[in-house]
Protein backbone atom coordinates (compact mmCIF):
# COMPACT_ATOMS: atom_id res chain seq x y z
CA UNK A 1 0.00 0.00 0.00
CA UNK A 2 1.28 3.53 -0.93
CA UNK A 3 2.38 5.16 2.23
CA UNK A 4 0.16 8.38 1.67
CA UNK A 5 -2.84 5.92 1.49
CA UNK A 6 -4.97 5.62 5.03
CA UNK A 7 -7.70 3.12 5.34
CA UNK A 8 -9.60 4.17 8.80
CA UNK A 9 -11.12 1.02 10.12
CA UNK A 10 -12.62 2.25 13.13
CA UNK A 11 -15.43 -0.32 13.54
CA UNK A 12 -18.17 2.09 14.02
CA UNK A 13 -17.50 3.64 10.70
CA UNK A 14 -17.26 -0.19 9.19
CA UNK A 15 -20.53 -1.16 10.22
CA UNK A 16 -22.40 2.14 9.08
CA UNK A 17 -20.42 1.75 5.80
CA UNK A 18 -21.76 -1.83 5.43
CA UNK A 19 -25.51 -0.46 6.17
CA UNK A 20 -25.11 2.37 3.66
CA UNK A 21 -23.80 -0.71 0.86
CA UNK A 22 -27.27 -2.91 1.23
CA UNK A 23 -29.48 -1.92 -1.59
CA UNK A 24 -32.48 -2.28 0.30
CA UNK A 25 -31.55 0.94 2.27
CA UNK A 26 -33.31 4.29 1.44
CA UNK A 27 -32.38 7.43 0.87
CA UNK A 28 -33.30 8.92 3.79
CA UNK A 29 -31.09 6.50 5.80
CA UNK A 30 -28.35 6.42 3.33
CA UNK A 31 -27.92 10.24 3.90
CA UNK A 32 -28.04 10.16 7.64
CA UNK A 33 -25.22 7.23 7.39
CA UNK A 34 -23.22 9.65 5.42
CA UNK A 35 -23.04 12.02 7.54
CA UNK A 36 -22.37 9.96 10.61
CA UNK A 37 -19.03 8.30 9.24
CA UNK A 38 -18.24 11.81 7.73
CA UNK A 39 -18.54 13.11 11.21
CA UNK A 40 -16.43 10.39 12.74
CA UNK A 41 -13.63 10.95 9.70
CA UNK A 42 -13.43 14.28 10.33
CA UNK A 43 -12.30 13.27 13.84
CA UNK A 44 -9.46 11.26 12.01
CA UNK A 45 -8.63 13.24 9.77
CA UNK A 46 -7.68 16.52 12.09
CA UNK A 47 -5.74 14.86 14.05
CA UNK A 48 -2.85 16.71 13.43
CA UNK A 49 -4.49 19.94 13.35
CA UNK A 50 -1.91 22.54 15.33
CA UNK A 51 -2.86 23.74 18.73
CA UNK A 52 -1.60 26.87 20.81
CA UNK A 53 -2.10 27.82 24.60
CA UNK A 54 -4.19 30.26 25.18
CA UNK A 55 -4.73 31.61 29.06
CA UNK A 56 -8.58 31.40 30.19
CA UNK A 57 -10.37 31.47 33.72
CA UNK A 58 -12.61 28.00 34.81
CA UNK A 59 -15.08 28.57 37.49
CA UNK A 60 -11.65 27.89 39.75
CA UNK A 61 -9.03 28.80 38.61
CA UNK A 62 -6.93 30.01 35.69
CA UNK A 63 -5.39 27.51 33.24
CA UNK A 64 -3.17 27.70 29.99
CA UNK A 65 -5.94 25.96 27.60
CA UNK A 66 -5.25 24.44 24.53
CA UNK A 67 -6.89 25.84 21.26
CA UNK A 68 -6.87 25.37 17.72
CA UNK A 69 -3.97 27.16 16.17
CA UNK A 70 -5.24 28.14 12.44
CA UNK A 71 -4.35 31.42 11.15
CA UNK A 72 -6.66 30.68 8.43
CA UNK A 73 -10.07 28.69 8.84
CA UNK A 74 -9.65 25.37 6.72
CA UNK A 75 -11.34 24.67 3.33
CA UNK A 76 -13.54 22.07 2.44
CA UNK A 77 -13.65 21.46 -1.41
CA UNK A 78 -16.49 19.00 -2.67
CA UNK A 79 -17.14 17.54 -5.84
CA UNK A 80 -20.59 17.68 -6.71
CA UNK A 81 -23.25 16.16 -6.39
CA UNK A 82 -22.06 13.19 -3.77
CA UNK A 83 -19.41 15.67 -1.88
CA UNK A 84 -22.00 17.55 -0.23
CA UNK A 85 -23.08 14.15 2.12
CA UNK A 86 -19.95 14.41 3.35
CA UNK A 87 -19.62 18.17 3.41
CA UNK A 88 -22.62 18.19 5.91
CA UNK A 89 -21.06 15.80 8.24
CA UNK A 90 -17.80 18.07 8.51
CA UNK A 91 -19.60 21.18 8.55
CA UNK A 92 -21.08 20.09 12.18
CA UNK A 93 -18.26 19.69 13.52
CA UNK A 94 -15.93 22.45 12.13
CA UNK A 95 -18.72 24.96 11.29
CA UNK A 96 -16.31 27.65 11.19
CA UNK A 97 -14.34 26.34 7.83
CA UNK A 98 -14.98 27.50 4.74
CA UNK A 99 -16.52 25.82 1.62
CA UNK A 100 -15.59 25.04 -2.45
CA UNK A 101 -17.52 23.36 -4.83
CA UNK A 102 -16.59 21.70 -7.61
CA UNK A 103 -19.24 20.52 -10.26
CA UNK A 104 -18.18 17.53 -11.54
CA UNK A 105 -19.92 14.59 -13.53
CA UNK A 106 -18.52 11.54 -15.44
CA UNK A 107 -19.34 10.84 -18.56
CA UNK A 108 -21.21 7.65 -18.40
CA UNK A 109 -19.47 5.48 -21.67
CA UNK A 110 -16.01 7.92 -21.51
CA UNK A 111 -16.10 7.78 -17.49
CA UNK A 112 -14.30 11.22 -18.32
CA UNK A 113 -15.02 13.89 -15.77
CA UNK A 114 -16.62 16.86 -16.96
CA UNK A 115 -16.45 20.38 -15.02
CA UNK A 116 -19.10 22.32 -14.89
CA UNK A 117 -18.53 24.67 -12.04
CA UNK A 118 -15.66 25.86 -9.89
CA UNK A 119 -15.73 27.97 -6.94
CA UNK A 120 -13.58 28.22 -4.33
CA UNK A 121 -12.49 31.05 -1.27
CA UNK A 122 -10.48 33.54 -2.91
CA UNK A 123 -7.25 33.49 -0.13
CA UNK A 124 -7.15 29.68 -1.06
CA UNK A 125 -3.19 30.17 -0.99
CA UNK A 126 -3.37 30.51 2.50
CA UNK A 127 -5.93 28.15 3.39
CA UNK A 128 -5.34 24.34 4.12
CA UNK A 129 -7.66 22.47 1.75
CA UNK A 130 -9.92 19.25 2.03
CA UNK A 131 -11.36 17.77 -1.12
CA UNK A 132 -14.08 15.13 -0.37
CA UNK A 133 -16.27 13.03 -2.22
CA UNK A 134 -17.62 9.44 -1.68
CA UNK A 135 -16.43 8.00 -4.68
CA UNK A 136 -13.27 7.10 -6.38
CA UNK A 137 -13.83 4.78 -8.68
CA UNK A 138 -11.31 5.64 -11.81
CA UNK A 139 -10.13 8.01 -10.23
CA UNK A 140 -10.46 10.16 -13.13
CA UNK A 141 -13.37 13.14 -11.11
CA UNK A 142 -10.64 13.34 -7.80
CA UNK A 143 -7.42 13.20 -10.23
CA UNK A 144 -8.91 16.22 -11.97
CA UNK A 145 -10.77 17.85 -8.99
CA UNK A 146 -7.59 17.83 -6.80
CA UNK A 147 -5.63 19.13 -10.06
CA UNK A 148 -7.71 22.45 -10.21
CA UNK A 149 -7.27 22.78 -6.51
CA UNK A 150 -3.63 22.38 -6.59
CA UNK A 151 -3.98 25.27 -9.63
CA UNK A 152 -4.59 27.80 -7.01
CA UNK A 153 -1.64 27.28 -4.84
CA UNK A 154 -3.23 26.47 -1.44
CA UNK A 155 -0.89 25.55 1.55
CA UNK A 156 -1.89 22.08 1.31
CA UNK A 157 -4.25 19.78 0.19
CA UNK A 158 -5.50 16.22 1.21
CA UNK A 159 -7.98 13.63 -0.47
CA UNK A 160 -11.24 12.11 1.81
CA UNK A 161 -13.48 9.29 0.18
CA UNK A 162 -15.74 6.94 1.57
CA UNK A 163 -15.35 3.54 -0.76
CA UNK A 164 -12.05 3.45 -2.82
CA UNK A 165 -11.01 0.78 -5.71
CA UNK A 166 -7.94 -0.38 -6.40
CA UNK A 167 -7.79 1.07 -9.49
CA UNK A 168 -8.44 4.48 -8.64
CA UNK A 169 -5.96 4.29 -6.04
CA UNK A 170 -3.41 3.44 -8.51
CA UNK A 171 -4.39 6.45 -10.60
CA UNK A 172 -4.81 8.86 -7.96
CA UNK A 173 -1.32 7.96 -6.09
CA UNK A 174 0.45 8.08 -9.44
CA UNK A 175 -0.73 11.79 -10.50
CA UNK A 176 -0.86 13.35 -6.95
CA UNK A 177 2.00 11.18 -4.65
CA UNK A 178 1.91 14.24 -2.31
CA UNK A 179 -1.71 14.18 -1.48
CA UNK A 180 -2.21 11.93 1.47
CA UNK A 181 -5.52 9.99 0.85
CA UNK A 182 -8.15 9.14 3.13
CA UNK A 183 -10.57 6.20 2.75
CA UNK A 184 -13.11 4.27 4.69
CA UNK A 185 -12.73 0.69 2.32
CA UNK A 186 -10.83 -0.53 -0.43
CA UNK A 187 -13.12 -2.98 -2.41
CA UNK A 188 -12.57 -5.27 -5.35
CA UNK A 189 -12.62 -4.30 -8.60
CA UNK A 190 -14.45 -2.02 -11.37
CA UNK A 191 -17.51 -3.11 -13.27
CA UNK A 192 -17.28 -3.07 -17.46
CA UNK A 193 -19.63 0.81 -16.47
CA UNK A 194 -16.53 1.79 -14.03
CA UNK A 195 -18.34 1.26 -10.82
CA UNK A 196 -17.06 -0.26 -7.83
CA UNK A 197 -17.69 -3.89 -6.88
CA UNK A 198 -19.24 -4.67 -4.55
CA UNK A 199 -19.48 -1.06 -3.70
CA UNK A 200 -22.63 0.81 -2.89
CA UNK A 201 -24.45 1.78 -6.74
CA UNK A 202 -24.42 5.83 -7.53
CA UNK A 203 -23.57 7.55 -4.73
CA UNK A 204 -25.04 10.87 -5.45
CA UNK A 205 -28.45 8.79 -6.56
CA UNK A 206 -28.43 7.34 -3.79
CA UNK A 207 -28.14 10.36 -1.45
CA UNK A 208 -30.28 12.61 -3.69
CA UNK A 209 -32.95 10.12 -4.35
CA UNK A 210 -32.63 10.11 -8.33
CA UNK A 211 -32.22 6.83 -9.26
O1 LIG B 1 -13.49 7.90 -9.90
P1 LIG B 1 -14.48 8.17 -10.98
O2 LIG B 1 -14.53 7.05 -12.00
O3 LIG B 1 -14.29 9.50 -11.63
O4 LIG B 1 -15.93 8.11 -10.33
C1 LIG B 1 -16.25 8.75 -9.14
C2 LIG B 1 -17.17 9.90 -9.38
O5 LIG B 1 -18.46 9.42 -9.77
C3 LIG B 1 -19.45 9.90 -8.89
O6 LIG B 1 -19.98 11.09 -9.32
P2 LIG B 1 -20.94 11.18 -10.60
O7 LIG B 1 -20.15 11.42 -11.84
O8 LIG B 1 -21.88 10.02 -10.61
O9 LIG B 1 -21.72 12.52 -10.36
P3 LIG B 1 -22.89 12.82 -9.30
O10 LIG B 1 -22.22 13.02 -7.97
O11 LIG B 1 -23.49 14.06 -9.84
O12 LIG B 1 -23.84 11.65 -9.31
C4 LIG B 1 -18.70 10.10 -7.60
O13 LIG B 1 -19.36 10.92 -6.68
C5 LIG B 1 -17.37 10.64 -8.08
O14 LIG B 1 -17.39 12.04 -8.30
O1 LIG C 1 -19.42 2.82 -7.97
C1 LIG C 1 -19.46 4.02 -8.28
C2 LIG C 1 -18.60 4.58 -9.24
C3 LIG C 1 -18.69 5.91 -9.50
N1 LIG C 1 -19.60 6.66 -8.86
C4 LIG C 1 -20.44 6.13 -7.94
O2 LIG C 1 -21.25 6.86 -7.37
N2 LIG C 1 -20.35 4.83 -7.67
MG1 LIG D 1 -23.53 9.87 -9.79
Amino acid sequence: MHSQVKVIEHPLIQHKLTLMRKAETTTTTFRVLLKEISLLLTYEITRDLPLKYEQIKTPLAPMNAPVIALDKKLVIVSIQRAGQGILDGILELIPSATVGHIGLYRDPKTLIPVEYYFKVPQDIDQRDVLVVDPMLATGNSAVAAVERVKSTNPMSIKFLCILAAPEGIEHFTEVHPDIPLYTTAIDDHLDENGYIIPGLGDAGDRLFGTI
